[in-house]
Order: C-alpha cells, then sequence, then structure tokens
C-alpha cells in the first residue's frame, strides 16, 4: 500500500450466519453435524482505496452494506474473506453510542474512548473540557451514560471522536440523530477536519451533505459497490435506484426507451417518428392535447446527468421562458420566469407527478416543487395525450450558473421519466449581494436622538 493510500480494501466480503429461530443457533451448537444456519453475504468481494485527505461519501439504500463495510475499515468486525490495510488512526462514530459503557460516567466514558483512540491520559486531561463544551451536555457528564437521551449519546460519542484528531474519520449517519444546531456544529467540525487533511468516510442518506463534503462517492447495492465516481452523479444514481425498482434503472438512456438528448441538440427526439407535429400555443398553467412547440427546445439543454423510469410518462419537452413567452437561458435575478414541461402519456397514468428541482453547480438542491405539493392531487392521462405543466417561478437566484431537473414519477415516487440536470441557465444580477438567493433586502438608517441614547445608557 502506498503512503497515499489511507484505506485499501481488496476483496472483501463478509458472510453472516443468519438462523430462522434463535433457538436454532444453540441446537447448532449442540449438534454441530446439522447445520442451522443460513449465509446471508452483507458484502460481496468490494475493492476499494481511499487516499489521504480524501472525503469519501458512501450512499446506498436500508441493508445494502454500509455499516458492515465501515465496522470492517474501523476493526470492529472481520470480515470473512479479503485483506484490509489502514494507515493511520482511526476514529469512528458507527452505531449510537457502540463504544460506551452504560455503566460508567461522561466523564470516565471520554477516558475509557480517549485511551481506546491511542490517547494518553494526559492528552485526554488536556482536551476533556473541549469534550465537555462541545458536546453541551452540562452536569449529565458526571452522570452514567445509561440515564442519557440519545440524543445526549450522540452529542457525547461525536465530542469524542470529532476532538481526538483522527487521521481517519467515520462517520456512519451520526447526523441524523441530533437537532439541527447540533447537526451544522457537526458538520462544521467536520469540515474543519477536512481541510486539515483528515480521511474521511461519510455514510449519509442526505445526498446535499454528500455533494457538500465529499471529493468522491461510492453507491452501495446488495452487499457491492455498483458505482464510484462524482458525488453529484453517485447521488443521482442512487436517487434513481431509490425511485426504481433496481440498479438497471440508470442504465443510459439510449440503451432503454429514451430518446436521446445529445448536448447541443436542438432537437432532443432522437427518433423522427417520435417527434409530435411542431406548433401549438400554451395558454393554461396546465393544459392536455395541446401540441407543445418543439421547435424552440434547447439552447440550454445537455445529456441530463442522469436519466432513468420505467417510460410510462415520457418527458418530450421542457424549456425556460419569460413571461412573454420567450425562450431563455440567460436572465437577470428576479425575472419571473415560466417553466415548460411537455409530456406525453405512453399509458394511462392515473396518479403523475410532475415536478422541477434547481440546482447549483455543486448539485445543491436550491428549489425544488411538484403538481402534488401544488396542488394537492395527482394528474391524470390517458394513453397518447400530452400535458403541458408550467410551473411559474419569480426567480430570486443570485448570479450564477444552474441545471434544471425534470420528473415525472408516481405520487409514491416510481420514476416515470426524470432527467437530473437537463437544463443548464445562467443568471445575473446587476444589484450587489452575496450568497445563492437575491432575499432583495432593503436598508434605512438613522441616527437616534441622544437623549434616547443617554436614557438606555
Ligand atoms: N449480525 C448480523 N447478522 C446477520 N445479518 C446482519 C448482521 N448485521 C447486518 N446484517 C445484514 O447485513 C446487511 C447489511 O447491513 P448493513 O447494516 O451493513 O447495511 P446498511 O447499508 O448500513 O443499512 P442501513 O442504512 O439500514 O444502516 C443487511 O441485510 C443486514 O440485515
Amino acid at each position: 500500500m502506498t503512503e497515499s493510500v489511507a484505506i485499501s480494501l481488496r476483496q472483501i466480503s463478509k458472510c453472516y450466519r443468519r438462523y430462522t429461530h434463535p433457538v436454532d443457533r444453540l441446537r447448532e451448537l449442540l449438534l454441530p453435524e446439522r447445520v442451522q444456519a443460513k449465509e446471508f453475504w452483507a458484502l460481496r468481494d468490494i475493492n476499494l482505496e481511499v487516499f489521504q485527505g480524501e472525503t469519501l461519501g458512501i450512499v446506498g439504500q436500508n441493508g445494502s452494506g454500509k455499516s458492515t463495510l465501515l465496522q470492517i475499515v474501523a476493526g470492529t468486525l472481520t470480515p470473512s474473506a479479503g485483506e484490509v490495510h489502514v494507515n493511520g488512526r482511526v476514529s469512528a462514530l458507527l452505531e449510537l453510542g457502540s463504544g460506551f459503557n452504560p455503566e460508567f460516567t461522561g466523564r470516565q466514558n471520554v477516558f475509557f474512548n480517549g485511551r481506546i483512540l491511542g490517547l494518553s491520559q494526559k492528552e485526554i486531561e488536556a482536551k476533556f473540557d473541549t469534550i465537555a463544551a462541545f458536546a453541551e451536555i452540562g452536569d449529565f457528564i458526571e452522570q452514567p451514560v445509561k440515564t442519557y437521551s440519545s440524543g445526549m449519546i450522540m452529542r457525547l460519542a461525536f465530542a469524542v471522536v470529532a476532538n481526538t484528531e483522527p487521521s481517519i474519520l467515520i462517520v456512519d449517519e451520526a447526523l441524523a440523530v441530533g437537532d439541527a444546531r447540533f447537526q451544522a456544529r457537526c458538520m462544521k467540525r467536520i469540515r474543519q477536519l477536512k481541510e486539515q487533511g483528515t480521511t474521511i468516510l461519510f455514510v449519509s442518506h442526505d445526498s446535499s451533505s454528500v455533494k457538500m463534503l465529499c471529493e468522491r462517492a461510492v453507491l452501495m447495492n446488495h452487499g457491492c459497490i455498483l458505482e464510484s465516481g462524482s458525488p453529484k452523479e453517485v447521488t443521482n444514481h442512487y436517487i434513481a435506484l431509490l425511485s426504481s425498482d433496481g440498479p438497471e434503472a440508470f442504465l443510459p438512456i439510449s440503451e432503454k426507451f429514451m430518446p436521446v438528448i445529445a448536448a447541443g441538440n436542438e432537437d432532443i427526439y432522437e427518433n423522427s417518428l417520435d417527434r409530435p407535429r411542431s406548433g401549438g400555443t400554451v395558454t393554461d398553467t396546465m393544459s392536455t392535447n395541446a401540441e407543445p412547440n418543439f421547435e424552440s427546445i434547447a439552447l440550454g439543454t445537455r445529456d441530463p446527468s442522469c436519466r432513468h423510469g420505467v417510460g410510462i410518462a415520457k418527458i418530450s419537452a421542457v424549456k425556460i421562458m419569460n413571461l412573454q413567452g420567450q425562450e431563455l437561458i440567460k436572465f437577470e435575478t428576479g425575472t419571473a420566469i415560466s417553466i415548460e414541461i411537455s409530456i406525453l402519456a405512453n399509458e394511462d397514468i392515473l396518479d403523475l407527478v410532475v415536478g422541477i428541482s434547481i440546482r447549483n453547480l455543486v448539485g445543491l438542491v436550491l428549489y425544488g416543487t411538484n403538481t402534488f405539493l401544488i396542488h394537492r392531487e395527482p394528474l391524470v392521462l390517458t394513453r397518447g395525450q400530452h400535458l403541458i405543466v408550467s410551473f411559474k417561478v419569480p426567480c430570486h437566484l443570485n448570479r450564477g450558473v444552474y441545471t434544471l431537473t425534470v420528473a415525472a414519477h408516481s405520487e409514491e415516487g416510481l420514476s416515470y421519466d426524470w432527467a437530473d440536470e437537463l437544463l443548464v441557465f445562467e443568471v445575473f444580477n446587476s444589484g450587489k449581494c452575496d450568497g445563492l438567493i437575491d432575499l432583495q433586502a432593503k436598508t434605512e438608517s438613522c441616527i437616534e436622538p441622544t437623549t434616547e441614547l443617554l436614557r438606555q445608557i
């Protein structure tokens, strides 16, 4: 393993033995020749290298093997096969409070855990006040951990792992437990550690956190690594997986049933047989059977970063316009825009929901909504109908380049046709402000009369 590699996993597999009834475990002990257990492979042939200073996000559905993988890296679980090499001191925030003795006080557990993490008594003494202050559990630090709430356990656990300067930090869904303020402090501390060069493995169901924090992400599925790549693409594929029946959901669209949308191509239809006649205007916010004007598709249209869906409905055109009906790919902040999406029903659909999300270039969702959230009822289409949905949005984004994701899905979230980052548009802002959104603040100032000031003093 080279110096630059912090974690190396080679052909790691983990097999659990599962028993139908707990008593079967005892039976097997007594009669070993009559095996009662069924093998269950939680991990299969995992190969992964994590570089020094890299922050790797791990996403995947429940039961996909994320925690098993982290426990193997942390050394709390032995793989059934394969080699693990870890270069540096690992601090792991795994299951809630694992590593804490419930009979010990918080203080005793801090010292106990600190020693396990390889710190000397003196080093822990020097850090104790910082850890206790970070945990913010007040006098509870002197009480046995068994009297803590789950939130308090997580606070203390995070305070210990994040303040003992690990060279490798493993965080498994920790942030899901605490309150919003604590989550924000944890993220801040994780970012500080990242800046200091700590290697981080970060498991989260929150795509935005993975995109903001990580340089790379892996998608786990049924104990295997399905994909490794940019956090934006991997989390898009993760969402595709969640809203579909299986990993085949995000095969390149051309391999399934969808038209290819080529970069810079003015026409999103690959097959001319697929092309509806041009013409038709849209006056309603939602109208069916109107023939959309497909000629005007596109300057900002590109290959979606991920497109998936079962194809019952097909997104056939998307454009951003001003309220006068002119297509836009660049506009001033504050412009009222209309995002118009044309959808073709390939079958009768009783539960259609059409949604949009606007993301920045890191993939962070700045705004998202859908027809169900707005109207509280699904859309109904019959086979062959064209639906045009337009979202009227007063666009107060600050200057920058943004992407538009559009989706047609069922009420339960099954993807019919979902195109991530299909349109790219630019907002410019002649006003001066910082941040992602221009809230168009006005200021007023006045000098308080001196007598009033004096009275206050
Ligand atoms: N001790 C065990 N005995 C038997 N099966 C286990 C054991 N621990 C985990 N598993 C199984 O291994 C699979 C992977 O579990 P793991 O906890 O690693 O998944 P995960 O991706 O972390 O899930 P989650 O997001 O729900 O935490 C699951 O099917 C789980 O039921």
